[in-house]
C-alpha cells in the first residue's frame, strides 16, 4: 500500500473544493489521499487590505512552513495567492486545469448605475488590480475596502449599503455561490494565474513530484508561467495594480498585460502573439515593453505613495 500523501489546506470553503479536487484526481490515479487544515495570517486579520499587510504569501507561508516541517506534503493554492519566489526547498509541482479566469460583478438591485455617469456608485473590492481598473472606467465611483473569504465577503455586501461588489468568478462558481444579479466584467484584465489551481511540495519528495505530474495541464501551465513572469518582471517588491491573461489559440499564446497607477489615471497595456513552441519568453518581454513605455514612472509613484 502507498503512503498516505497529506494534502495541506485553508479552512475557506474554497480552498476546501479545491484540496478536495485535488484528493479526488490523485485517488482516482490509485493513491491515498487525506486533507490536512491549517490557518493561514490572512484569514485571521480580516479588518486590514491586504496590501497593506504587505506581506507577500500571507495566504501561502503557514502551508509552506508546514511542508518545509514535514507536517503534511502537498499543499494546494489558488495560483493567484503565491508569490513569484517560492520558499527554498518546494517547488510547483502541477497546475491544474483553469477554471473562468474573469472578474465577476456582484451587484444588489440592477445594473443601471454602469450607465448613469450623474451617479456616484460604492463599489466594494479590497484588491488594488481591481480598484485601479475601475477607477480609470468610473472615476466619479466611491471604492470601499472588502476582505474576507468568499463567503464572508457576499454577507458582508448584503449588510452594507453598497451597490456592488467584485469578485473572481472562479471562486464563486466553484463553491456554487454564484448569485443571480451578477455579471461577468469582460473588460477587466484578470491577476496573474487567476482561476488557476497549483500544488506545491517539497523539491527532494520524489515520491510526491510522481504523484502530481500527471496532474499537471500543459497548456494551463504554460500560460500561468508567461503571466507570472510578467508580474515577476515588474514586481520590485511592492504591490502593484498588475493584469496579465494567456490563452492558446489555434496553437499560438495570446497575451495581455496592464500596469495601472493607484487611480487609474495612468495605465500601460501590452499584447503579444508566438507560437506555443516558443512563447515562453512573451511574459517577460511584454513587462520590459511596460517598463520602456513609462510603466518605470508608475511603478516609482506607487512605491512612493505606500512608503
Ligand atoms: N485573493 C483571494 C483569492 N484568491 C483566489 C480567489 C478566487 C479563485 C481564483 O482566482 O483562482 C480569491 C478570491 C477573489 O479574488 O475574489
Amino acid at each position: 500500500m502507498d503512503k498516505v500523501i497529506r494534502i495541506g489546506t485553508r479552512e475557506s470553503q474554497l480552498a476546501l473544493w479545491q484540496a478536495n479536487l485535488v484528493k479526488d484526481l490523485l485517488t482516482a490515479n490509485g493513491h491515498s489521499a487525506e486533507l490536512v487544515p491549517i490557518k493561514s495570517d490572512g484569514d485571521i486579520d480580516l479588518i486590514t487590505p491586504l496590501y497593506e499587510i504587505g506581506v507577500q504569501g500571507i495566504f501561502t507561508k503557514s502551508l509552506d512552513a508546514a511542508m518545509l516541517a514535514n507536517r503534511i506534503d502537498i499543499a494546494v493554492h489558488s495560483f493567484k495567492d503565491v508569490p513569484t519566489q517560492l520558499p527554498k526547498g518546494l517547488m510547483n509541482a502541477a497546475v491544474i486545469e483553469r477554471g473562468n479566469v474573469k472578474d465577476l460583478l456582484v451587484y444588489k438591485n440592477d445594473t443601471d448605475f454602469l450607465n448613469d455617469t450623474a451617479y456616484t456608485a460604492n463599489i466594494a473590492t479590497s484588491s488594488i488590480r481591481r480598484k485601479a481598473q475601475w477607477l480609470r472606467r468610473y472615476p466619479q465611483h466611491q471604492l470601499h475596502n472588502l476582505r474576507g473569504n468568499v463567503n464572508t465577503r457576499l454577507q458582508k455586501l448584503a449588510s452594507e449599503n453598497w451597490d456592488a461588489a467584485i469578485f473572481a468568478a472562479a471562486g464563486l462558481e466553484r463553491i456554487n455561490v454564484r448569485p443571480a444579479n451578477s455579471v461577468i466584467l469582460n473588460w477587466m484584465l484578470p491577476a496573474p494565474a487567476q482561476g488557476a489551481i497549483v500544488v506545491a511540495c517539497r523539491e527532494n519528495d520524489g515520491f510526491c513530484r510522481e504523484a502530481l505530474a500527471p496532474l499537471n495541464h500543459t497548456e494551463t501551465a504554460l500560460c500561468t508561467s508567461i503571466e507570472r513572469a510578467f508580474l515577476r518582471t515588474l514586481l520590485g517588491g511592492c504591490t502593484t495594480p498588475i493584469s496579465a491573461y494567456a490563452y492558446v489559440s489555434d496553437g499560438r499564446v495570446v497575451f495581455e498585460g496592464n500596469l495601472c497607477s493607484l487611480n487609474g489615471d495612468r495605465s500601460i497595456t501590452v499584447t503579444r502573439q508566438a507560437p506555443v513552441e516558443t512563447a515562453g519568453g512573451i511574459g517577460k518581454d511584454a513587462a520590459e515593453e511596460v517598463l520602456a513605455k513609462g510603466g518605470d514612472i508608475i511603478i516609482e509613484a506607487i512605491r512612493n505613495a505606500q512608503a
